[in-house]
């Protein structure tokens, strides 16, 4: 289940509603009135995620247990703060709602949301979602930023594992649209709606998984990547710089706007997935048997071309092709790549 979140660059759209009520009967403040966000360990990613939530204009307190965090995660909001002034602020967005609390408990007392973003160790973050737990108001969510823990292995010792999900997002949050919302086995789903609901009010696109996906998504799309990219590292079969650039001025022009599902339907000219599976599917086999395929039965087959169908969403083939071009020149010219006469260099 995909859901887009607002665009990164509206963030009229994205402030805290302070007209809505400002909590549910239950006590739960909605995902939409949320003003109080905790970030919980503060390096790479829970610093990115203080800058996001700032810039969206939400009152953030921080809290990492390393000596000079507090310094480091201010250099982080500072050096973020231009790239995200020239995007736009949500009205009222200020570094100066950043408090750095003294501890762990200080830092979520008050919190209507916990961003978790310590070291990817799972007996850490094992102890770190149980002491969250144990400190943060009832029924307030806290999402882990885990990149590959399933949920259900870091939630064993929290009083109350059933407000525990996995928000996944990716470097730098405050640039990187997506986030993967994923519970564990006694994860409530009604957490997971919340904290997609939350997440799609702060700006983000949200991706919710109904089970424990290994990788979650993105990730195991990454990773599939990139293990081939070490593989052929390591036999010498490409430099490291081949393969950057195998991505940057090939497929990953176009992915930028089209992922690899309709990326791979246009291949087909006219004819889109169906054609493409036709034609390429026979020739894929040895690729896909070194890497373990998966068999290309009938109900992958009709999975695959119905999934393209829906997502081209009634745009026909040669619609597509023209929001492709315009993409890839869009962002040839954004990243600096196109020459006075508009080809790309
Ligand atoms: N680096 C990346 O590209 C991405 C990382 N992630 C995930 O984000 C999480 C954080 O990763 P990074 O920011 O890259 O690591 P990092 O090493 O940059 O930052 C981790 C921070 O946690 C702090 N910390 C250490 N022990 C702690 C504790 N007990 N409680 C709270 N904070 C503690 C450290 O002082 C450090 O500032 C991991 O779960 C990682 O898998 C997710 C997406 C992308
Ligand atoms: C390298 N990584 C696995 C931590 C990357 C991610 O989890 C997401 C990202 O930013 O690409």
């Amino acid at each position: 289940m995909t859901t887009k979140g607002p665009l990164m660059t509206s963030p009229e759209k994205t402030s805290p509603d302070p007209t809505s009520p400002k909590t549910t009967s239950s006590g739960i403040t909605p995902p939409e009135n949320v003003r109080r966000v905790a970030c919980v360990g503060a390096g790479v990613i829970g610093g990115g995620w203080v800058a996001h939530f700032l810039a969206r204009g939400y009152d953030v307190t921080a809290w990492d247990p390393a000596p000079g965090a507090a310094q480091k995660l201010r250099r982080l909001v500072d050096a973020a703060w231009p790239a995200l002034t020239s995007l736009g602020l949500a009205e009222g967005a200020s570094a100066d709602r950043l408090t750095v609390a003294a501890t762990l408990e200080q830092a979520v007392a008050d919190a209507e949301f916990v961003q978790e973003s310590a070291p990817e160790k799972l007996d850490l973050k094992r102890d770190l979602l149980a002491r969250l737990d144990a400190a943060t108001p009832p029924g307030v969510v806290i999402a882990s930023s885990t990149s590959g823990y399933p949920m259900t292995d870091m939630q064993t010792t929290a009083a109350d594992p059933s407000r525990l999900v996995v928000g996944h997002p990716f470097n730098p949050p405050y640039l990187i649209p997506l986030v993967e919302v994923v519970g564990g086995e006694r994860t409530d789903a009604a957490a997971v709606a919340w904290a997609a609901r939350f997440y799609e009010s702060a700006g983000k696109s949200v991706i919710t998984m109904d089970n424990e996906v290994p990788g979650f998504i993105a990730n195991r799309l990454q990773e599939a990547l990139w293990r081939e990219a070490l593989h052929m590292v390591a036999n010498g079969e490409a430099t490291v710089r081949d393969i950057d650039l195998s991505i940057t001025e090939g497929p990953g022009l176009r992915w930028a706007v089209m992922g690899p599902m309709l990326t791979f339907a246009l291949a087909g000219g006219e004819g889109g997935m169906a054609h493409m599976l036709d034609h390429f599917g026979p020739s894929l086999k040895s690729p896909w048997t070194r890497l373990e395929a998966p068999e290309l039965d009938t109900e992958l087959y009709d999975a695959v071309v119905t999934g393209c169908d829906e997502a081209a969403g009634g745009r026909t083939i040669a619609d597509l092709v023209a929001e492709r071009d315009q993409g890839v020149i869009e962002v040839l010219r954004a990243t600096g790549r196109l020459g006075r006469e508009g080809g790309a260099r």
